[in-house]
């Protein structure tokens, strides 16, 4: 019997493609590590993104694939996940304890844009990441009811300066409404807002996170553009539904963040399908493929494309998003899938910071 040999290791995975880099963990970069002792295989990857729900499923399929080669007696792999920091502009100093920030963005108001940064968030966190969310949703922030936080909790400060993440489902979370009370008027100008909201981020004292979501104010003005000038971007997800006035918006987004040079990560489609409670058939509100669409004009991904439900309004209005109050559901895998996907596009989208070391046995 011929021995194993490295190369047959590598065809072999080859064979498979990462669905959420939609290529094969070799051509990906992903292996690190091939040790062969005999019949003995072991081999380790590397993902770039949050896959805690995903990697112990690829490393069995891998495993099984190898151990059918000839010669293989018996296989071992291990898959890790690795999350470097990654920016869009150059020019823009990063955010200490922040390693990526995501800017989920919409061009109007009211298409779930808040929903799903939070969904996704909480979707990151469970896929084992450190993740933080940032509500800039100056005009309705709502981040502090979706994640359950009691009206009027305030953040600690710390050394005078820095203001203390509230924590809640595992996630830091901060905004604008835990500094304010209802007397505050909240009819400030755009430059007001941009400076506050900018203080916000850069004076919170984020613990350690491989992603930071920013639930950005709706649209596409000053703010925004000061937000995406001044703030580190790894990569932004705009939220839309399929109405055409809410796609020629989204499409104004999609312009604003390729001329600040921040990759966009991809659309989500919100509200695009309705869902039968009774029959469970499924009924397009507003035509079909709207989202894509957009996303092939633009040459952006559909991430992903969530249905008008019930649940998704409830569970967040009560303090606790699909992901949370229903893990095992459809809806909750329709997150999860866009958090990895929204990891391994910033994975792929920019160059790390520090080189990564490669450790082979050959
Ligand atoms: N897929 C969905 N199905 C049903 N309801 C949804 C869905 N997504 C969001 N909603 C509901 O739609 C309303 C608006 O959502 P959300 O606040 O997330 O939008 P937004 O784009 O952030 O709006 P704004 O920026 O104006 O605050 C909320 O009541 C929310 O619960």
């Amino acid at each position: 019997m011929s021995a194993v040999t490295r190369e047959a290791v590598e065809a072999c995975l080859r064979q498979f493609t990462d669905p959420h880099l939609d290529q094969d963990p070799v051509s990906a970069g992903c292996l690190r590590e091939v040790d062969i002792q005999g019949g003995r295989v072991s081999v380790r990857l590397e993902l770039g993104y949050a896959a805690g729900l995903f990697k112990n499923g690829w490393a069995q399929m891998l495993q099984m694939a190898l151990e059918n080669l000839d010669a293989v007696d018996s296989a071992r792999v291990q898959v890790d996940c690795v999350i470097d920091s990654h920016q869009g502009q150059a020019q823009v100093p990063a955010l200490q304890g922040v390693k990526n920030v995501i800017a989920v963005a919409s061009g109007k108001g009211g298409v779930g844009k808040s929903t799903t940064a939070a969904n996704l968030a909480l979707a990151l966190a469970r896929e084992g990441a450190r993740v933080g969310i940032l509500d800039a949703d100056i005009y309705g922030p709502s981040q502090g009811i979706m994640f359950g936080i009691a009206e009027g909790t305030r953040p600690l400060v710390k050394e005078q300066k820095w203001f203390v993440p509230l924590e809640a489902h595992g996630v830091q979370v901060m905004s604008m409404a835990f500094l304010t009370d209802d007397s505050t008027p909240m009819v400030w100008r755009g430059p007001m807002v941009s400076g506050a909201l900018l203080q916000l981020i850069t004076q919170t004292a984020w613990n350690e996170l491989d992603y930071l979501v920013v639930d950005m104010p709706p649209g596409t003005g000053d703010i925004q553009l000061t937000l995406a000038q001044k703030v580190p971007v790894a990569g932004s997800v705009i939220v839309t539904t399929p109405q055409d006035l809410a796609l020629l918006d989204a499409r104004k987004g999609v312009e604003m963040f390729r001329k600040v040079h921040i990759p966009v990560l991809g659309v989500v489609e919100n509200m695009a399908v309705h869902i039968c409670s009774n029959c469970g058939h499924a009924e397009h509100l507003f035509g079909e493929g709207g989202g894509e669409k957009l996303a092939a004009q633009y040459g952006v991904e559909l991430l992903a494309s969530l249905p008008l439900s019930m649940a998704i309004r409830m569970q967040a209005d009560d303090g606790k998003p699909t992901t949370v109050a229903d893990p095992e559901s459809q809806i909750a895998m329709i997150y999860q899938e866009l958090a990895r996907k929204v990891g391994a596009r910033i994975a792929q989208a920019g160059k790390p910071s520090m080189p990564s070391i490669e450790i082979s046995d050959d």
